[in-house]
């Protein structure tokens, strides 16, 4: 703990019974939204749709799907923006993850079952399909408040269209003695958003604009809501991608969900309402997927901001 600035980071509930769009506690959440998504990139929902026992089964799903043997986990290979699997990896040795394609559709999720368990885990497909869900309605309610805020339904609308949900399940081995406990080196995120949530063991650290680390507690039903860089670039800068990492705790494995948004098939471009003379365009058209293949190589790796040398103005 020590330096760290703890509770800082806005939580913001969800769980109200009459939160509909134009009622007045919709206004006051919006409102909040926007506050912190401005502020720190980021914050805390409280959302009750994602039951306890959802959260439970999701992480019991991703044990299993840990255990499996590493030839299995391998053949999680073909994903449009990130790689599927990942582990081994000396830069990160704790970390391993892989991710479900496409999690929203039940054709996605159970394709993925099925390279996995080719006799089928109907549970598993069942608490990712659900999960994935749930977790994509929380995400087009943050989008819809800030949309309307900024005047920009139009375009999100079209985003919308061609949103694709993937689905990371994380896990974080205990570090070894004379290991570093660095989970996952400080990075933003490349996806349009980000929804994280950590099961039991806490780790994650999100950096404040003037440069401290805020330690996020792990519950239930708090999901850490995050901007990627290309929500970043399409809201002309006014929302930033916030730096976060993982320092594990030392004793104890970690496991982590994300569901990262991405956009396929269309030019993000900013809209034509947060440009004006106080906000000159800052980001030039560009292809989420040709963005992301950007970050992987050399100059994208080397770079402060990949978003702003990939395509900035
Ligand atoms: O495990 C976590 O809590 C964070 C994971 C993360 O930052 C990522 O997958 O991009
Ligand atoms: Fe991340």
């Amino acid at each position: 703990m020590g330096s760290l600035a703890q509770h800082k980071l806005p939580v913001i509930d969800f769980t109200k019974k009459n939160l509909d769009p134009g009622s007045s506690s919709w206004l006051s959440t919006r409102q909040a939204v926007v506050g912190a998504m401005e502020e720190y990139g980021c914050f805390i929902a409280l959302y009750d749709k994602v039951s306890l026992e959802l959260h439970e089964a999701i992480f019991r799903a991703s044990e299993d799907l840990f255990d499996l043997p590493t030839e299995t986990k391998l053949l999680n290979t073909c994903h449009k923006p990130a790689p599927g699997y990942v582990g081994q990896n000396p830069r990160f040795p704790l970390y391993e993850s892989l991710g479900i394609d496409d999690a929203t559709s039940i054709d996605g999720v159970q394709k993925f079952t099925t390279l996995m368990w080719p006799n089928g885990n109907d549970s598993f497909c069942e608490s990712a399909f659900s999960y994935s869900k749930l977790v994509a309605e929380l995400d087009q309610m943050v989008m819809r408040m800030v949309s309307e805020t900024y005047g920009v339904e139009k375009s999100y609308e079209t985003l919308l269209g061609s949103t694709s949900y993937l689905l990371r399940l994380i896990k974080y081995r205990e570090p070894q003695e004379n290991e570093t406990n660095l989970g996952i080196v400080p990075h933003t995120d490349k996806s349009f958003m980000s929804i994280l949530q950590q099961h039991q063991v806490k780790g994650l650290e999100i950096k404040t604009k003037d440069g401290r680390w805020m330690e996020i507690d792990p519950f239930p039903s708090s999901f850490i809501i995050m901007a990627g860089e290309a929500f970043m670039a399409w809201t002309n800068g006014r929302i930033e991608a916030p730096h976060h990492r993982v320092i594990m705790p030392g004793n104890a494995e970690r496991y982590s969900v994300g569901l990262f948004t991405f956009i396929w098939d269309l030019l993000i471009q900013v809209p034509e309402e947060l440009v004006d003379v106080e906000h000159p365009l800052q980001f030039k058209p560009f292809d989420h997927h040709k963005f992301h293949q950007f970050h992987t190589t050399e100059e994208g790796m080397r770079s402060k901001c990949a978003i702003k040398s990939y395509c900035g103005v």
